[in-house]
């Protein structure tokens, strides 16, 4: 690295409130599009879910037994399984059929008789029914083209369920958007234990799950070597909605960001966040439109740029409101910073927020221990504070 004694560079970082709020905003909801179940899930309906069906979509019987007309004693006079033939014609009174769960009654059953209620002898059964029971009656849950979901309805698993029964194959959603991984650095390996002057990689291995949590989905996380070129063919080739790039980001000679997005003639939206840890982080939009991501390498500083930058910019591509940060006392007094904005590593208790301590921004320790980061902001001496949620349970958040 050069260093030249006594320049320091003009810092430009930007408020970590306002780069939240820039993030936000840099990004448009992507167009809605019918997706298969496995791309709707975790999205949010576009449009109302119609029944496109009848529910039940005939009238069935709701027990296994005898489907019987008119009154005991009943001649057994067929059987109907679900998914077999219907019974031909009208059930005569004083005759029945025997019938599984879920088979469509014949025309003229009045009741469905269950097995546990029946004596039968010699193909005749006798019982006691009332009109009508155990028998689903077609659209008695739901009419064809009723509205059974609003529009907005998160599409959960049991949601991918009913739109299954109703005859759904696709569903109207905001696609969640895809996330590019790229992990930079020659000594950042993929995998084991490092060997001397390497460092394993803790930063691609948090990204899928803070992905998934923030709205979106991410693609295998690509590992290269430190340069200009390899980053700039990574960028080049890239798909995806965001493209994030761990490491590289601040300004030693390995650091080639910068220098490839000018290449590139990128915008770049934000180069520097007054926060701690995780300043080096920046935003910058690609000239295909594609947002992209620097997270520094240190993995504390990566997850505060991940919550700062990534999440925000994934919710709004995902047509999600901006997150609802909750606010609280810490149980014990953390010195702030004169000019950034703290990101401490907590736990939620009774007596307020309590700081989970191995402050360092290379380290992972504390936040593992935490379920939130309390935000102190510049110069703060006191009060309750804005803890921003860690993803502490798989799937999305509301
Ligand atoms: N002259 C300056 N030097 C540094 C500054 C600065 O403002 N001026 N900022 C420091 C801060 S703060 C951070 S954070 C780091 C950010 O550095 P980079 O994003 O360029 O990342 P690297 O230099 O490649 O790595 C930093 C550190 O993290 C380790 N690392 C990198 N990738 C990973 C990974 N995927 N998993 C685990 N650890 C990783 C790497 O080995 C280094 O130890 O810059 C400071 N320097
Ligand atoms: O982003 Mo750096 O952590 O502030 O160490």
């Amino acid at each position: 690295m050069t260093v030249v004694s006594g320049v320091r560079p003009v810092r430009t970082d930007v408020p970590w409130d306002q780069a939240r709020r820039v993030a936000y905003r840099a990004a448009a909801p992507l167009p809605i599009a019918d997706l298969p179940f496995s791309g709707a899930y975790g999205g949010r309906l576009a449009e109302p879910l119609h029944a496109l069906i009848p529910l039940p979509r005939d009238d069935v019987a709701a027990m296994d037994g005898y489907a019987v007309a008119g009154r005991p004693p009943w001649r057994v006079v067929g059987q109907v399984l679900a998914g077999g033939l219907p019974h031909g014609g009208t059930l005569r009174s004083g005759t029945a059929v025997e019938i599984g769960t879920g088979a469509p009654v014949p025309i003229g059953a009045e009741a469905v008789l269950p097995y546990e209620a029946a004596t039968g002898v010699d193909g005749v059964v006798i019982g006691e029914v009332e009109p009508g029971r155990h028998i689903r009656r077609r659209g008695e849950d739901c009419a064809r083209g009723e509205p059974v979901l609003a529009a907005g309805t998160l599409v959960t698993p049991v949601v991918l369920g009913l739109a299954a029964a109703l005859g759904h194959d696709l569903l109207g959603v905001r696609p969640r958007p895809v996330a590019e991984v790229l992990v930079t650095g020659d000594e950042v390996v993929p995998r084991g234990v490092p060997g001397p002057g390497r460092v394993r990689d803790a930063v691609g291995p948090m990204l899928p799950g803070l992905i998934a949590w923030a709205g979106g989905e991410h693609l295998p996380p690509v590992y290269l070597p430190d340069g200009e070129t390899v980053l700039a063919r990574a960028l080049a080739d890239g798909t995806g909605d965001v493209v994030i790039v761990c490491g590289a980001s601040s300004r030693g000679p390995a650091d080639h960001l910068r220098d490839v997005l000018a290449a590139f003639g990128a915008t770049v939206l934000i180069d520097g966040v007054a926060v701690r840890p995780g300043h080096p982080q920046l935003l910058a939009r690609l000239p295909d439109e594609r947002l992209l991501i620097g997270l520094p390498g240190n993995p504390f500083a990566a997850l505060a740029a991940a919550l700062t930058l990534l999440a925000p910019v994934l919710r709004a591509l995902a047509g999600r409101p901006e997150a609802m940060g909750e606010s609280a006392a810490l149980a014990v007094p953390i010195r702030s910073h004169p000019a950034d904005t703290r990101l401490v590593a907590v736990r939620r208790s009774a007596r307020g927020a309590v700081p989970t301590g191995h402050d360092r921004p290379g380290s992972l320790r504390g936040p593992a221990l935490a379920d939130a980061l309390a935000v102190l902001p510049p110069g703060w001496d006191g009060g309750p504070v804005e803890l921003l949620a860690l993803p502490v349970e798989p799937g999305p958040s509301q």
